[in-house]
């Protein structure tokens, strides 16, 4: 292992995989990217601003892996061991150092290198209502380049199912699996484009001794195949499968690089886990460190990191950059777009609870309001709004009957009243629809979502995706709650109060993927939802006419909900039924001149939209080379 030749950083078995015999780089084989890849840890240092000052989670780490190599980390609690992968595959970047891979920075050119990146994350962070077959494919055709064939996808996920041992589970759901199953998904998701390099993290850890060794022996298999892999750990039994083991002390030094059997001559221990004891017991934790720097195995490696410099400057770099760059190239936009919602539908036809209480919700609301509206007034109805009305009240004034014209508008101030509390009630419905259908549903696999961004999942169709299922069922539900409270209450304007509904549940739904963007789990996002929801009824003009609110920059304020415009735009001239004299012609719903209100729905939606993008583009967690700033 530490004699491979620095003329060709790429493994050959690679080679024939992404070219043909002419020599350009071809797609048609499978994407895989095997090309092994070489691993520098240049003076890495992790520091974070903490109340009581700047703390080093990691400090001046120095080491090489070469490709191939099967790497453990390893250390006390509170090490630094996660801190150190994050750093190393890029997903957290040293505050100082680099990470160099096969010669290149890989914070600066992170993108090149997204697609031969395999990050296993401790916790089992897969969809658990989708089978795990349908889980690989997903995931093949997120990771792999635009175009890949049906059956390149089809022959790797059966690969993969293979090499995990999960052949026979193909078919059933994940949250049917034992937790030990559960696991080599997990990995998994990974191995479909056989990563040349692999980071797992405690992904072997809570697996009975016996499958702990499989997994192992899985991931040799692997480093067989041609991956590097570098995992942290705290199981020791199988540690011998390692080539390297790195040993963290407490405060997050380098106390140890070299293999197995060098690590025991050099501890002096039998045991790895003597190991543990003497990082632990140790006063001066650095001391580990400044000991390990006098040692023979640094001299040993450090040696091996100057032979390592000039092949790498040497290795053809075009070459090695096109090779990488073409492995990169993730699906287009309509690809991961369709991917993505064919996902989505997927997962939300196999909940069928959620189903049944979307439906509901739109079902049993609207269905309260006729109850409540129907029997209660039945002046309200919209058909008995009659131009005649007005022309009758005239006469009666005209007659001098002054009591007469005093009840004509009360009655007429009534059904007015009624009209705009529907009006305020089903728009209110919309809205609050729109945003619980969509609170949770990217915070509820937000750790999914930062996984997937790192294998290239890009922030656009993700959000397409979610909107263009959201506005289905948005539309479903608007044509539920118009059918039966229009219909039933003889709303007039059909489609275009359907239109006008369907665009104020779009822009809930916006502000519901908003909420579900900042929040950092579901709880939370439910708990946004009345922070942005009560403003919409205080603020639409309903409970407040508008021209009664004073002074004007508080009114400036009303103009910012979205409820205050659809409220005008469905209610027409009645929702001023309290600052206009009643006996003025009334305007049915829409037939005002409203277009401004329309434009200016959409441009919520819209504005609500981009909000959404720019805030899970600056998700900190998949934010590569940001972090480092
Ligand atoms: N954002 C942070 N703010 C403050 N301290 C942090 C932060 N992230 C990590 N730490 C601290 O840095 C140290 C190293 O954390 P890390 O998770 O890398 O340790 P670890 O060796 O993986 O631990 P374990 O084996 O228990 O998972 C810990 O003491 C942790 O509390």
């Amino acid at each position: 292992m530490e004699n491979v030749t620095g003329t060709s950083l790429v493994h050959p078995r690679s080679v024939p995989d992404l070219r043909d015999s002419a020599g350009p780089v071809v797609l048609t084989n499978p994407p895989y990217t095997t090309n092994s890849l070489l691993v520098e840890a240049n003076c890495l240092t992790r520091t974070i601003k903490t109340r009581r000052g700047e703390k080093k989670l990691l400090e001046d780490i120095n080491f090489v892996i070469e490709p191939h190599e099967f790497v453990a980390i390893l250390g006390g609690s509170g090490a630094g061991k996660s801190t150190l992968l994050h750093a190393l595959s890029g997903i957290h970047p040293a505050t100082e150092g680099e990470v160099r891979v096969n010669g290149r920075n890989l914070y600066e050119d992170y993108d090149d290198f997204r697609s031969c990146i395999g990050y296993v994350p401790q916790d089992d962070i897969v969809h658990s209502g989708l089978t795990v077959e349908e889980i690989f494919t997903y995931s093949s055709r997120l990771r792999f380049p635009a175009g890949t064939p049906e059956n390149t996808i089809t022959g790797r996920v059966n690969e993969v199912l293979e090499e995990v041992r999960l052949t026979a589970q193909r078919s059933l759901p994940v949250k049917d699996l034992s937790g030990g199953q559960r696991k080599r998904v997990n990995i998994g998701v990974e191995l479909v484009t056989r990563p040349g390099l692999l980071f797992l993290d405690e992904a072997t850890s809570g697996l009975d001794p016996d499958l702990e060794k499989t997994m192992m022996e899985l991931l040799g298999e692997l480093k067989q195949k041609g991956s590097t892999i570098i995992m942290v750990t705290h199981t020791t039994a199988n540690l011998w499968m390692c080539d390297k083991l790195v040993f963290l002390t407490r405060e997050g030094q380098l106390a140890f690089f070299g293999s197995p059997s060098e690590a025991l001559n050099y501890f002096g221990v039998e045991d790895v886990v003597e190991i543990y004891r003497k990082l632990d017991t140790e006063e001066n934790p650095k001391s580990w460190a400044e000991k390990y720097k006098q040692s023979a195995v640094y001299q040993k490696y450090q040696n091996r990191v100057k032979d390592r410099q000039r092949p790498i400057e040497r290795a053809d770099g075009n070459k090695e950059q096109d090779m990488v760059k073409k492995s990169a190239a993730c699906s287009s936009f309509f690809e991961q777009w369709k991917m993505l919602t064919g996902r989505y539908i997927r997962l939300l036809s196999r909940d069928r609870k959620n189903l049944v209480i979307l439906c509901l919700q739109a079902f049993i609301i609207p269905c309260l309001l006729v109850l409540a509206f129907y029997h209660s007034a039945p002046t309200f109805r919209y058909s008995e709004y009659r131009p005649q009305d007005l022309e009758v009240t005239r006469q009666i004034v005209a007659a001098g009957k002054v009591e007469e014209v005093q009840q004509n508008i009360q009655e007429e101030k009534n059904r007015r009243s009624f009209m705009s509390n529907c009006i305020a009630l089903m728009v209110f419905t919309s809205i609050w629809l729109g945003t619980s259908n969509a609170a949770r549903e990217i915070v509820k696999e937000k750790a999914i979502y930062r996984r997937e961004r790192l294998a290239g999942m890009r922030v656009g169709p993700y959000l397409f995706s979610k909107i263009g299922v959201l506005s289905v069922i948005s539309l479903i539900q608007t044509l539920l709650l118009v059918s039966i409270v229009a219909c039933t209450l003889d709303l007039p304007e059909f489609w275009p109060n359907v239109l006008a509904f369907f665009l104020l549940s779009l822009a809930g739904g916006m502000m519901g993927l908003v909420i579900s963007a900042i929040a950092s789990n579901s709880d939370k996002a439910l708990s946004t939802i009345p922070i942005v929801l009560v403003p919409q009824i205080i603020l639409s003009g309903a409970l407040v006419p508008i021209a009664y609110v004073k002074p004007a920059c508080i009114k400036a304020v009303f103009y910012l909900a979205v409820s205050k415009w659809g409220y005008e735009l469905i209610g027409g001239d009645i929702v001023n039924i309290n600052g206009r004299s009643a006996l003025q012609q009334p305007l049915p719903a829409l037939n005002g001149n409203f277009s401004a209100h329309w434009g200016i729905l959409v441009l919520f939606i819209f504005l609500l939209y981009g909000m959404a993008i720019v805030l899970l583009h600056r998700d900190r967690a998949v934010s590569m080379p940001e972090g480092r700033k």
